[in-house]
């Protein structure tokens, strides 16, 4: 097996690289920011994800994985991953796909036929609009003249779960050209996913519109789910009921399902919402519009929970939250994790913050990047220092060291005892016998 490529190494590219090479495969990684190269050049892991560490420290020592900043050194791999970003276009909510048309006219001069006449293969990874890639077809055809084929392999993992998901995921999709091409590209693939299909791992193969389309339909459903789940809180919340048994009720009927149905303050991440923005946007490119308004319903929904925690923090403090001292618990999108792209704890905090409350927020992992994009939110890494003096205790992520709290010590460091669990994720007998007002998000 040739080497493989991987462009793009953040919280996808990364992973694939270093469980790529642990699985025995050769592998550059070519990433255009200085300081994530030098981390991961060194072996480092730039970002928190459980295990990451070790993983990648053992890759790099192999000797199978380095990376580097020019594309020129990824011209020897037969197998190409493109992992870069797909954010949302800061003017509506399409994707923004400069950064893989970037990486792709990059990598064109590099791309050779192998030995025997094979073509390269270049792998799609990254989540796009539905048309990109036979755009991307199109033009690899036009600038290698067939010694190239393009295959889209969207990728299903979790933060938090990377590692696991990448080496067993539920399924692998492969989106295809037609004919010999589809059937010489869906071989090449086969061959760096042995190890997970040698395991029995589902392995569909599609055309290049079903194959982008199923990604974005998968966290469509997944954010529906979590939307449907919050609107039946808002009706407890309205009626008196406890959106945390509900769940569970419902959750029984195995056509439901118990997972994604935790009610609370709604999904964020680099993912989630700024799927279903650009899917809602692609339809109407499409004109299907019509198919995706319930999408959103399902973003209004969830913005709502937003809204409506700053609003219960607001009445948990009198009314007003000016000069109060709340203590923000979690800032990153979900536990394990130090990604706050679109987190919804580090947009209560800052709400709170602009609303003039003493807001000081905690993370075990993701203060560097408050930091970063949030320099004037006050932030505490201890969390024992986070908790004293708090008028109100705000929990947001639900991190491990935060279910564990032990509500009569934090009552002795808290000035006053009032706790908005935004999860659902703490018992509220022991909170409430410990001394503690306690509300939650959708039961009372
Ligand atoms: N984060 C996740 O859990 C998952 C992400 N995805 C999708 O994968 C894609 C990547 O997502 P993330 O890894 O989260 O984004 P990210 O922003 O963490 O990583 C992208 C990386 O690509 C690098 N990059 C940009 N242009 C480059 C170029 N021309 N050459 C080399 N490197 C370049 C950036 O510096 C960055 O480190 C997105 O489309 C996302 O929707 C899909 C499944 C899971
Ligand atoms: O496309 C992607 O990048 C990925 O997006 C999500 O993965 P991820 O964003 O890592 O995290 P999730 O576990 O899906 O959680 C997303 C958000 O939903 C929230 N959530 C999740 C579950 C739930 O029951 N309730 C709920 O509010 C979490 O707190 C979090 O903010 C999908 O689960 C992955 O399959 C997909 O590959």
């Amino acid at each position: 097996m040739g080497a493989i490529s991987v462009i793009g190494c953040g919280y996808l590219g990364a992973v694939h690289a270093a469980c790529m090479a642990d699985l025995g495969h050769h592998v550059v990684g070519v990433e255009t920011d200085a300081e994530r190269l030098a981390a991961l050049a060194a072996g480092r892991a730039p970002f928190h994800e459980p295990g990451f560490d070790e993983l990648l420290a053992r890759a790099v020592a192999s000797g199978r994985l380095r990376f580097t900043a020019d594309i020129a050194d990824a011209a020897d791999a037969r197998v190409h991953f493109l992992c870069v970003g797909t954010p949302q276009r800061p003017d509506g909510g399409a994707a923004d796909l400069t950064y893989v048309d970037t990486a792709f006219e990059a990598l064109l001069p590099h791309l050779r036929a192998h030995e025997a006449g094979r073509p390269a293969l270049v792998v799609g990874k990254s989540t796009v609009p539905v048309g990109t890639a036979e755009r991307l077809a199109d033009r690899l055809a036009e600038a290698t003249g067939g010694a190239a084929t393009l295959l889209w392999n969207p990728e299903f993992l979790r933060e938090g779960f990377a590692i696991q998901d990448t080496v067993s995921p539920d399924r692998i999709v492969y989106g295809l050209p037609p004919g010999e091409a589809g059937d010489v590209a869906r071989e090449t693939l086969d061959a760096v996913y042995a190890d997970a299909l040698g395991r029995g791992i589902p392995r569909l193969t599609t055309d290049y519109a079903t194959a982008q389309l199923v990604k974005v339909a998968a966290n469509s459903f997944l954010a529906t789910k979590i939307s449907f789940i919050n609107a039946m809180a808002e009706l407890c919340e309205a009626s008196g009921g406890d959106v945390t048994e509900l769940a569970q009720a419902i959750g029984y009927d195995e056509r439901i399902g118990p997972k994604f149905l935790r009610a609370g303050l709604g999904f964020g991440g680099g993912c989630l919402p700024k799927d279903i923005r650009a899917f809602m946007a692609r339809a109407g490119e499409l004109g299907a519009d019509e198919a995706l308004t319930f999408l959103r319903e399902v973003d209004a929904v969830n913005l709502r929970r937003r809204a409506h925690a700053v609003n219960l923090a607001i009445a948990a403090c009198d009314g007003d939250v000016s000069g109060r001292r709340i203590t923000v618990l979690g800032a990153s999108f979900k536990p394990d994790s130090d990604d706050v792209r679109d987190s919804p704890a580090l947009a209560v905090a800052s709400m709170l913050h602009e609303r003039g409350a003493d807001v000081v927020v905690t993370d075990p992992a993701a203060l560097e990047n408050v930091r970063r994009v949030r320099p004037l939110l006050p932030v505490e890494p201890s969390l024992e220092a986070a908790l004293s003096g708090a008028e109100l205790v705000l929990l947001a992520t639900e991190w491990r060291e935060y279910l564990a709290l032990d509500p009569v010590a934090a009552g002795a460091l808290a000035a006053r005892r009032s706790i908005l669990d935004c999860r659902n994720a703490l018992d509220p007998v022991a909170w409430r016998s410990a001394g503690w007002t306690y509300k939650a998000m959708g039961r009372s």
